[in-house]
């Protein structure tokens, strides 16, 4: 019987609004100078834009975007025809792989509001063909333990429920609503990287019931917790719980592409401008969503 032992909130941070892509304004979590090497985890946004600001055409190299809809409506169109319309509860885990060149547009005036993840991927898969699970809401897996507790499983498992999604990178991701005075503790796999994004509400969090409120990264302890506690504080508590196996890699970044190492980028770079090895046809390619 392995013992039970809570993980603890070891750093706060809070994300403050920025702009980014084309007028879409995002609360940066990790990616910022404050949150930058939590493996396997690249950049976290919660994203908030209207159209006719967006995310336009734009390429992805050597590792997941992982699209989280909250609310509002999303369009998606890549250069090999794929094209997707995300809507509330809707999730998009997109394998960039070798190359993805793609737009991400919102469908309508109302405002687009949701989560971006991006998860690295190792050196052995950095190169894979590009895939795609998308899941509607209605596909989503949910587990409701008890009357104010609503979890919805994007990757991974809680309290025994599953999500279909194939992770590469293991990765577990839950997003959680908790009516006030509700408690969950979520199982964390051990020595994965755990961390929590909080969407809206107030709650204690951790063995250490550190209080927070929106828009704050609470990096977990990985000393051999096995779980997190979380007591609910407020009727809107919301928030993400996301683990993720490292992959204890040389990360070499530059912008949408991420490899082991610099030659690597500027190959990335060189086969982007001329459509080789995976962005076939990207020079030429212009998004309708976004032109
Ligand atoms: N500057 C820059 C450079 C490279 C990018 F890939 C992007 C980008 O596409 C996004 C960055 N945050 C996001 N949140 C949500 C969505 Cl749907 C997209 C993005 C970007 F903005
Ligand atoms: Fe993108």
């Amino acid at each position: 019987m392995t013992a039970r032992i809570a993980r603890n909130v070891i750093k706060s941070v809070l994300s403050r609004p920025q702009m980014d892509g084309d007028g879409a304004k995002v609360y940066r979590s990790i990616g910022t100078p404050a949150l930058r090497n939590l493996d396997p985890f690249l950049m976290l946004d919660e994203f908030d834009v209207r159209a006719p600001g967006g995310f336009p055409d734009h390429p992805h190299r050597g590792f997941e975007t992982v699209t989280y809809m909250l609310d509002g409506e999303f369009l998606h169109e890549d250069f090999k025809g794929h094209k997707g319309h995300l809507k509330g509860g809707d999730l998009q885990w997109m394998t960039a792989g070798r190359g993805i060149l793609h737009a991400e547009i919102p469908a309508n005036k109302n405002p687009s509001h949701g989560l971006q993840l991006w998860v690295n991927l190792a050196a052995k898969d950095k190169m894979i063909e590009p895939s795609y699970q998308e899941l509607p809401s209605h596909d989503v897996a949910q587990v409701s333990p008890e009357e104010g507790v609503d979890i919805r499983v994007i990757a991974g498992e809680s309290y025994g429920v599953h999500s279909p999604v194939l992770t590469r990178t293991p990765t577990m991701y839950i997003d959680v609503k908790l009516k006030k005075g509700k408690a969950i503790e979520q199982v964390i796999p051990d020595n994965f990287t755990g961390f929590i994004y909080t969407i809206s509400g107030e709650a204690k969090f951790g063995g250490s019931n550190h209080i927070s409120e929106a828009h704050h990264t609470l990096v977990l302890s990985n000393n051999g917790g096995t779980f997190v506690p979380v007591e609910s504080l407020s009727d809107d508590c919301h928030f993400v719980i996301i683990g993720g196996k490292p992959i204890g890699e040389p990360i070499v970044q530059h912008g949408p592409f991420v490899m082991n190492t610099t030659k690597e980028i500027y190959q990335a770079f060189e086969d982007y401008q001329k459509g080789r090895n995976g962005f076939e046809g990207a020079s030429k390619w212009l998004s309708s969503i976004a032109h």
